[in-house]
Order: structure tokens, then C-alpha cells, then sequence
């Protein structure tokens, strides 16, 4: 039976809705105007997450992909692509003075000051667990939060919310990307009981499905209706209203990273949902009055041919067609390498699990 807070809405009718957030190609549009996407993380361990998440938005079509690292990681990252802006803007333990006395605010004034030139952000991908670095980026959540700017959270970013989960309640401009060891981290901190994964899989497939769908409406609920993607076999997303399942064939291979391509392709959905709200290009839509509240609005919405969506039925949308791009980039990678399929096999097919997902959207030139 269908859980009563799924929409019922077939995955050709949600791509083909998800196409309508993506900003035809055309000549008028000057440098900035499809996407400004910052990934937020990259510390002295990890530079391959804010690397892959990053390209994963320009492979996607933003206009201008930028990376805020920890000042050790710029350089290596600056290494991998000449196509990113790579800025040493995050302080650790170590460049701090005085790391048991910071003033966090003004420590994460530089980055701050830029985001009134971005469109999105991504952050936690490798961002590590250093304290004076979390609590940098807290202040960054809060002044985005307050200039309405969308972001993603992932990775280390989500420990942060698990330690403070007033920074996000109530968004519903952010998504949060947890795979089921952090899922299992942020219930246990909003006091939500989730059944081990052995406990649901010996009811059955649907009644595991069943299972992790709730405990995402409810993750989703407790803190306000932000919406999460809950990753494994298949993603389940929740705003705490309406839920969609992506079950998208994926691959086979569990290889480290492929979550960053899920956040740098929500980084640019975020950037191009803005776009699209902010009427850069005709849709050709109807706009009415009233925001989509109910699961039957959202729904209605996405089944009407011409009506503007609403804010919340883009978010799911953009959530939806990250993911779906995601699973397809693996599948497509594990088709081409098998068993050694790696992180950056699933760059190489974003733009083509873009195009045979999604496809461009009317009005597209693509040829000169
Ligand atoms: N190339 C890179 O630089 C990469 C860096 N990464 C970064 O590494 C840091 C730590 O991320 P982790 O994901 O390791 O987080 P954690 O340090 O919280 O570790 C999670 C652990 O749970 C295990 N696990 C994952 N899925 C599971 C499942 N379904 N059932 C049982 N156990 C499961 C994993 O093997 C991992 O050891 C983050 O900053 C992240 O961004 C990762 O994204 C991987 C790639
Ligand atoms: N068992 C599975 N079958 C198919 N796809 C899966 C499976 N598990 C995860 N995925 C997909 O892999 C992607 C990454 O999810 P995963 O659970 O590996 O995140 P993660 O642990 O945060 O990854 P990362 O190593 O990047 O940190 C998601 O798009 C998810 O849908
Ligand atoms: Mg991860």
C-alpha cells in the first residue's frame, strides 16, 4: 500500500517537471547568471570530497564553481582543476592563534563577505572535524540562513546540525544529504527512534521502504520540515509533508565520494531553482496565488502542465533530480568500469546522465 504522504506522481513526469527549473541555453545570459555555487570543506585529510562535489556542479552547468577550504587543501585542490576558484578562507586549530579563545564571527567574516555573490552553497564535503573550523562554518549556516541563501548540508557539515539543530530548523531552503550512519546520528540527536537496518530488512522490501520513509518524515518533521535525502539503496526524500522515493538503477560499486556528486549536483538544482523563481527566463507557466502547503497541492502542481510550482515542490524537485542524476552517473560508471569504478568515473557522466534524464529544456540552444 501507498504510505500516505508519497506522491504518486511516475519519474517521467517529475523529470519532465524538473526540467522546467533548468535555465534554457541563450545568448543573452552573461557569466553568473546559470549558477554561483560554493562548496564549503576541503581540511589537511580530505581534498577529494569538496573537489568532486565542485566539478560535479560546473560538469552540471553552473557558471562559476568555487571551493572554501581549509588553507593546507588549496593548494591541492587548485591541482586537480584549473576550472575552480579555490579560496584558503577556513581557519583550523592551526592558523588560529588562540584556538580555546576565537571570536567565530569575525573569523568567518571573509567568507561571509562573499556570499551576497552566490547562489548556493555546499557545505561539509571534507570539511573534517576540526573545532575552530566548525564553529566558523556555525556562523557561516547562521548569515546564510539570515540572507536566504540556499545550501546543502553533508559529511561533516551534518555534525554541526546534530550539535545545534536550531541552525536549520525550520529552513526550507536547505537539504541535508545524510548517508545512514549520519541519519542514524541526527535522529538519535532529535530523539527519533529509527529500527536497525536488521530489524527492517527481515519484514520485506516494502515494509523496509516503509520504514526508512518514516523516519525520514519524521527527521524531516522534528526539525521543521527541511528537507532530507536520505541515501542507501534507494533515496528516500522528505520535506515532513510529501515524500518521494528515488530508486533510480545505481551501480554497483560502493567506492568513498560518490556523495559528492550528489551535493555539487544539488548545489547547481539550488542555484537553478533560484533562477527559475526569480523569472530569469519564461517559463511559459501560469502563476497563481497560492503557495503548494499539502502533499494534494505539490501533487496538483506537478500534474498541471502550465502552472508555476512553489518554492516547496521545487525544492523536492531539485532533491529528486540530484539524486536521480547521481544513481545514473553510477550506474553509467559501473556499466564502463566494473569493480574499479572510482569517485571520478561518476564526474565524467554527469552531462550525460543530464541530458538522458532530464534532457534540455525548451528554448535550449545547444548549437550554434
Ligand atoms: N576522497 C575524499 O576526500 C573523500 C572524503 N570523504 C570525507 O570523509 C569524511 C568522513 O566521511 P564518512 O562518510 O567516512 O563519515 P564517518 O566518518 O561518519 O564514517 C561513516 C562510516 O560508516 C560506514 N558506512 C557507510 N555506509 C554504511 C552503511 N550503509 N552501513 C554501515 N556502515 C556504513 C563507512 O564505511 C564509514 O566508515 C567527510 O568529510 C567526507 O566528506 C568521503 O566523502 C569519501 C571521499
Ligand atoms: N546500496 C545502494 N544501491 C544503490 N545506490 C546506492 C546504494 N547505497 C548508496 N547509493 C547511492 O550512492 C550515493 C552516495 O550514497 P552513500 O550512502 O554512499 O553516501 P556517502 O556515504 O555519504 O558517500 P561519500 O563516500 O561520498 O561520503 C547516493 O546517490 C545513493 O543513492
Ligand atoms: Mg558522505
Amino acid at each position: 500500500m501507498e504510505p500516505v504522504h508519497h506522491i504518486s506522481t511516475s519519474s517521467k513526469i517529475l523529470f519532465s517537471k524538473a526540467r522546467k527549473i533548468v535555465p534554457p541555453m541563450l545568448e543573452k545570459f552573461h557569466k553568473g547568471q546559470l549558477g554561483r555555487v560554493a562548496v564549503i570543506g576541503g581540511c589537511a585529510d580530505y581534498t577529494g570530497a569538496p573537489y568532486f562535489s565542485a566539478i560535479a556542479s560546473a560538469k552540471l552547468g553552473c557558471d562559476m564553481s568555487h571551493v572554501l577550504c581549509e588553507r593546507s587543501a588549496a593548494p591541492v585542490v587548485k591541482s586537480y582543476s584549473p576550472n575552480l576558484m579555490v579560496h584558503p578562507l577556513l581557519p583550523s586549530t592551526e592558523t588560529v592563534k588562540d584556538p580555546k579563545s576565537i571570536d567565530a564571527p569575525s573569523l568567518a567574516e571573509p567568507i561571509i563577505g562573499m556570499l551576497s555573490r552566490l547562489h548556493a552553497l555546499v557545505i561539509g564535503p571534507g570539511l573534517g572535524r576540526d573545532g575552530v573550523t566548525l564553529k566558523v562554518v556555525a556562523e557561516v549556516i547562521k548569515a546564510a540562513r539570515s540572507r536566504s541563501i540556499p545550501f546543502v548540508l553533508d559529511a561533516d557539515g551534518l555534525l554541526i546540525v546534530t550539535e545545534d539543530p536550531g541552525l536549520v530548523k525550520g529552513y526550507k531552503d536547505c537539504i541535508l544529504t545524510p548517508n545512514v550512519v549520519e541519519f542514524g546520528r541526527l535522529a538519535k540527536a532529535l530523539g527519533i527512534n529509527v529500527s536497525s537496518q536488521a530489524d527492517i530488512t527481515k519484514d520485506g522490501d516494502n515494509d523496509k521502504c516503509n520504514e526508512e520513509s518514516d523516519a525520514c518524515e519524521q527527521l524531516s518533521k522534528a526539525l521543521g520540515g527541511v528537507t532530507i535525502i536520505q541515501k542507501g539503496p534507494h533515496d528516500v526524500i522528505s520535506n515532513g509533508v510529501t515524500s518521494v522515493v528515488s530508486d533510480i538503477q545505481g551501480g554497483l560499486k560502493r567506492s568513498g565520494g560518490q556523495g559528492d556528486t550528489l551535493t555539487g549536483s544539488l548545489g547547481t538544482l539550488l542555484a537553478w531553482r533560484a533562477a527559475y523563481h526569480d523569472k530569469l527566463w519564461d517559463s511559459g507557466e501560469k502563476d497563481h496565488d497560492k503557495d503548494a502547503q499539502t502533499k494534494d497541492d505539490v501533487q496538483d502542481e506537478l500534474e498541471s502542465k502550465d502552472k508555476r510550482m512553489s518554492p516547496g515542490t521545487t525544492l523536492l524537485l531539485a532533491a529528486w533530480a540530484g539524486s536521480a542524476i547521481t544513481r545514473e552517473c553510477s550506474r553509467k560508471a559501473f556499466e564502463l568500469k566494473g569493480r574499479s569504478m572510482q569517485a571520478s568515473d561518476l564526474t565524467d557522466e554527469v552531462h550525460g546522465s543530464f541530458l538522458r534524464l532530464i534532457g534540455e529544456p525548451e528554448g535550449s540552444k545547444t548549437h550554434l
